[in-house]
């Protein structure tokens, strides 16, 4: 079943066309991935989704419903959770209080009930300081959950922006490359973090450079070349597909 669908989707930055005409479904319970070499539009589909864009043309659904127009705040609400390819924490606060920042939107006190700290506020806040523990656990850096996200080490960085897209309950989580600037060891942790998300019944989308973590756990995989979709299909397909492979191997010679 479809939970995300992208329909003819197009957006242009002055006179270059960054994504041109793509669609795509993400199915529900799925682990996607969406590669293409430098430049290919990945991160502006990812910006369109997330309603940091707004598509020139093509239509975006999500669970049957047109996203097209909304805030980006809006689309978490929705369920559309994301961590970005440079890292945007809260350098000052602590693993913790980062990822009640990503609770934060859930919360169903207002600003009123926080001032006046009402009974069924304290409650609430008890409660999203558990779940925030438990989800820095679940990622797998509780142990660090009072030191500040500054002075996390670049790979728990990474974790900690995954507790806290996943703090906002998503139903889809996107991540923009998350392996990047990962060890080895911290690549096959994130690797089983990634099938635990989906084991969670949380619907995956990521862009990811390091193909051994693509090919390893997406079950479908979509290409962008130069803003276009040239193919789709499962990680096999896509290591054989002859436009893929002239898509890699012209970038390298390029670089
Ligand atoms: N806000 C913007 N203004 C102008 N051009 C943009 C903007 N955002 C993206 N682009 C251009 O659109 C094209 C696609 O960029 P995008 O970042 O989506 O590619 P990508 O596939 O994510 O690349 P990378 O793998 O390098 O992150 C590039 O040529 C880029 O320079």
């Amino acid at each position: 079943m479809s939970l995300l669908s992208i329909q003819r989707v197009t957006k242009s930055f002055g006179g270059l066309v960054a994504v041109n005409n793509v669609s795509f479904d993400v199915n529900s319970g799925e682990i996607i991935g969406l590669i293409g070499p430098n430049g290919a539009g990945k991160t502006t589909v990812f910006n369109l989704i997330t309603g940091i864009y707004t598509p020139d043309q093509g239509e975006i659904i999500f669970d049957n419903e047109s996203i097209v127009g909304r805030k980006p705040h809006q689309i978490v609400q929705l369920g559309i959770a994301r961590t970005f390819q440079t890292i945007r924490l809260f350098p000052r606060l602590t693993a913790l209080e980062n990822v009640l920042a990503g609770a934060h939107c859930r919360m169903k006190s207002g600003v009123i009930a926080a001032l006046l700290r009402l009974p069924g506020q304290k409650k609430e806040e008890e409660e999203k300081l558990y779940e925030a523990y438990s989800l820095l656990k679940f990622v797998g850096i509780a142990d660090y959950h009072d030191v500040l996200a500054g002075n996390l080490s670049y790979g728990n960085q990474r974790l900690l922006e995954i507790a806290r897209a996943l703090a906002t309950h998503p139903r889809l989580l996107i991540l923009d490359e998350p392996a990047g600037g990962m060890n080895e060891k911290e690549t096959e942790g994130l690797i089983e973090l990634i099938a635990k998300i989906r084991d969670r019944g949380i619907t995956v989308l990521l862009i990811e450079h390091d193909m051994n973590v693509v090919m390893k756990i997406c079950e479908r995989i979509v290409v962008l070349e130069y803003g276009s979709k040239i193919a789709e299909g499962t990680p096999e397909e896509i290591r054989r597909n002859p436009k893929v492979i002239e898509a890699y191997l012209g970038t390298e010679e390029d670089g």
